[in-house]
C-alpha cells in the first residue's frame, strides 16, 4: 500500500510525510527531492535553467517511476496532481490525502520559505494570501479529488496519527 500527500506549497506534506514513514516503516520519497536528485539541480535552478514546461514533464516521469514502487509514503509537489492526467495516476496507484489549509495560514507559513519555491519567490509578502487564495481556487478541482481531506491546521502528530489510522487494516 502507497500513502500519497498532497495539498498547497506549505501545507506540511513534506513535513507529514517525513513523520509517517518513521512511525509505519513505509519507505519516505519527497518528490521535489528526488526530482533534484535525479536532475542534479535545485528545484529553483531546474525551472530557472530549463523552465516550468520541462519541470512539468520531468515530475510527471519521476512520479510514474516512484509509483510503480511498493509501500512508499510520497509526498508531492503541490502542482503534481494539477498536470496531465497526473491526478488519475496518483488515485490508482495511492491512498491521496489532500492537506487543507485556509490562505491565511499557507501565507504566514511561506513568507519564512518563498525563496526555495520559484512560484511564490518573488510575489511580496502583503499580496502572499491573495496570489495563494486565487492559485488555490485554480487548483482545488484537482485537490479535492484526493481520497481523504485532513485538516492540515492541527499539530504535526495529530494529522499524522489521523492519516495512520486511516490507512491501518481492520
Ligand atoms: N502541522 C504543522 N503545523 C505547523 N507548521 C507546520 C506543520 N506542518 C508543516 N509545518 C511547517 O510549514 C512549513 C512548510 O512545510 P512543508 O512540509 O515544507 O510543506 P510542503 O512540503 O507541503 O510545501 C515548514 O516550515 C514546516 O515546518
Ligand atoms: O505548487 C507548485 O506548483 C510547486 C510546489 C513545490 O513543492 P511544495 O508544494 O513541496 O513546495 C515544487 O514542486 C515546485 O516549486 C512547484
Ligand atoms: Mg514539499
Amino acid at each position: 500500500m502507497n500513502i500519497s500527500l498532497i495539498g498547497y506549497m506549505g501545507c506540511g506534506k513534506s513535513t507529514i510525510g517525513k513523520e509517517i514513514s518513521d512511525i509505519t516503516g513505509l519507505k519516505f520519497i519527497d518528490l521535489d527531492s528526488y526530482i533534484s536528485s535525479k536532475e542534479q539541480m535545485s528545484i529553483n535552478e531546474i525551472f530557472s535553467k530549463k523552465g516550468e514546461v520541462y519541470f512539468r514533464k520531468i515530475e510527471k516521469k519521476y512520479l510514474h517511476e516512484i509509483l510503480n514502487l511498493e509501500s512508499i509514503v510520497l509526498s508531492l509537489g503541490g502542482g503534481t496532481p494539477v498536470y496531465y492526467d497526473n491526478i488519475e495516476t496518483i488515485n490508482n496507484k495511492s491512498c491521496s490525502f489532500y492537506l487543507k489549509l485556509s490562505p491565511k495560514e499557507l501565507a504566514h507559513r511561506l513568507m519564512k520559505e518563498k525563496e526555495h519555491r520559484p512560484l511564490i519567490s518573488r510575489i511580496e509578502d502583503q499580496n502572499l494570501e491573495e496570489f495563494i487564495a486565487k492559485h488555490i481556487f485554480e487548483r482545488f478541482p484537482y485537490y479535492e479529488r484526493a481520497k481523504y481531506k485532513i485538516n492540515g491546521n492541527q499539530d504535526v502528530p495529530t494529522i499524522v496519527n489521523e492519516i495512520i489510522d486511516i490507512t491501518k487494516p481492520s
